[in-house]
């Protein structure tokens, strides 16, 4: 790697402190870390990039800890349905015919989004992850990769797809720089048998990796469950081992407080994502007793088909919103944990280190939104107009692992013209086949 040093003067930065706080003064960078941020600019003999900060704010890049990429392609195909019916009648018969080029495109477009909005790491849970990881690393993005595997299928066809699971975990972890992470996943407790959860454990095991899975998305999955294994689904996976691994699970809607007090004690995470819950009619998580009982709780999107865009902008201010809302409380889930749900937690959640705080030492991972909008005057609180005035389109550049990606809301890495035509084409191709 070249060495780069950039210096940003005249910004203002969002930085950690009782608990976010925004400071006015310059930020330096060197290769892929923060190296300075503070009000005085120090004296800087060598060589460096210098950029005018003024009228922008800068903060940790959005950490999306939940979605499917690829599913972009199917952006308002089956919408207002429960999450059953969507995926067993819409999703799964069209993604039936997805071939790999059509997950690259459709994990192209969604990066795309993703990067233009701000969001400078994501979780993707996918099949054909190959290609995936390809447009990952040519994006520029930090990813956390993992191929999702349903077991609906004969076991021998379950160990094959653990097996490719298990090698792509191998093959890819650390790659692109160190931007590419793994962890293995198995789909959810009601389409993976629990023998092969169990080996999903063991997996997870021998490779040190985290697991992830959806869990408890909705009421009638926790009801299956009893019936099926006499216990809810957090007892479920207790049994079956997966919480001696790292965890993170997705959703968490339907929790008693046994449960919460299960994840809590294991230390699992919970990625929320409230567009998608609201979306599919699948509920409202209890994510003020989650963080009061000491649980990770991060932001995710899930996928553009059920939530309908991959604006983590608008995860932050409807976790913000329905939380007060649903408890009459209009102190819960106030801005500041709003955004260190979509930025400190989601990297914690992730395990990944040294990302998703503006501090010395820490991974130069960090968007600046255009703060001279009319949306956005006037400066009154800056923490409060990101998470409850801001959105995806405010953002004007991004920088991951020290590297610009976007510049003035054009991707640096990626053809988007192409990537956009290329969507269009998949899609209709897809009606077609
Ligand atoms: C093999 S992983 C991809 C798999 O997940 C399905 N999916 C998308 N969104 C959700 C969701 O909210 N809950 C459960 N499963 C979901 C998708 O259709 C893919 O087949
Ligand atoms: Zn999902």
């Amino acid at each position: 790697m070249s060495n780069s040093k950039i210096l940003i003067r005249n910004g203002k930065f969002l930085v950690p402190g009782t608990p976010l706080s925004v400071l006015n003064g310059c930020m330096i960078i060197e290769n892929d870390l923060i190296t300075y941020i503070g009000e005085e600019e120090p004296f800087l003999e060598e060589e460096l990039q210098v950029i005018d900060g003024s009228r922008l704010l800068f903060m940790p890049g959005l950490v999306n800890t939940h979605g499917h990429a690829a599913m972009s392609l199917l952006r308002g195909y089956g919408d207002d349905r429960t999450l059953q019916v969507w995926m067993q009648e819409k999703m799964w018969p069209m993604e039936g015919k997805f071939t790999p080029d059509d997950i690259y495109w459709g994990s192209s477009l969604s990066i795309l989004e993703m990067m233009k909005g701000g969001t400078t790491t994501f979780l993707d849970m996918y099949d054909k992850m190959d290609r995936v990881a390809e447009i990952t690393e040519q994006s520029g993005m930090r990813g956390v990769l993992t191929r999702g595997v349903i077991g609906l299928c004969p076991p021998e066809v379950q160990d094959v797809k653990l097996a490719d699971a298990v090698r792509f975990a191998r093959d890819w972890h650390g790659k692109a720089d160190g931007r590419i992470t793994t962890m293995l996943s198995p789909h959810s407790p009601y389409t993976c048998p629990p023998e092969l959860f169990v080996k999903f454990v063991q997996a997870a095991h021998d490779l040190d990796l985290p697991l992830h899975t959806h869990m408890s998305e909705t009421k009638r999955e926790v009801e299956q469950n009893v019936e099926e294994y006499g216990v809810r689904p957090v007892e479920h996976l207790e049994r079956l081992g997966m919480f001696t691994r790292p965890s993170l699970v997705a959703h968490g809607v339907h929790l008693n407080d046994e449960e919460i007090g299960i994840l809590a004690r294991h230390h699992v995470g919970v990625s929320h994502n409230p567009g998608s819950n609201l979306k599919l009619a699948s509920g409202i998580a209890r994510v003020i007793d989650l963080l009061n009982a000491g649980v990770t709780v991060s932001l995710g999107t899930d996928s553009a088909a059920s939530n309908n865009n991959l604006d983590l902008f608008e995860e932050m201010r409807l976790a913000a919103l329905i939380h007060k809302g649903f408890s009459g409380d209009p102190t819960a889930i106030p801005a500041a944990l709003a955004m260190r749900m979509a930025t400190e937690y989601g990297a914690k959640s992730l395990f990944l280190d040294g990302v998703g705080q503006l501090a010395p030492g820490m991974k130069a991972d960090f968007i600046a939104i255009d703060i001279d909008q009319p949306h956005l005057l006037p400066h009154t609180d800056l923490l409060s107009h990101a998470v409850y005035s801001a959105s995806a389109k405010d953002v004007l550049h991004v920088w991951v692992n020290g590297k610009q990606i976007v510049k003035n809301g054009e991707c640096l890495t990626l053809d988007e013209e192409a990537i956009r035509r290329k969507a269009q084409e998949t899609f209709e191709g897809l009606l077609k086949r």
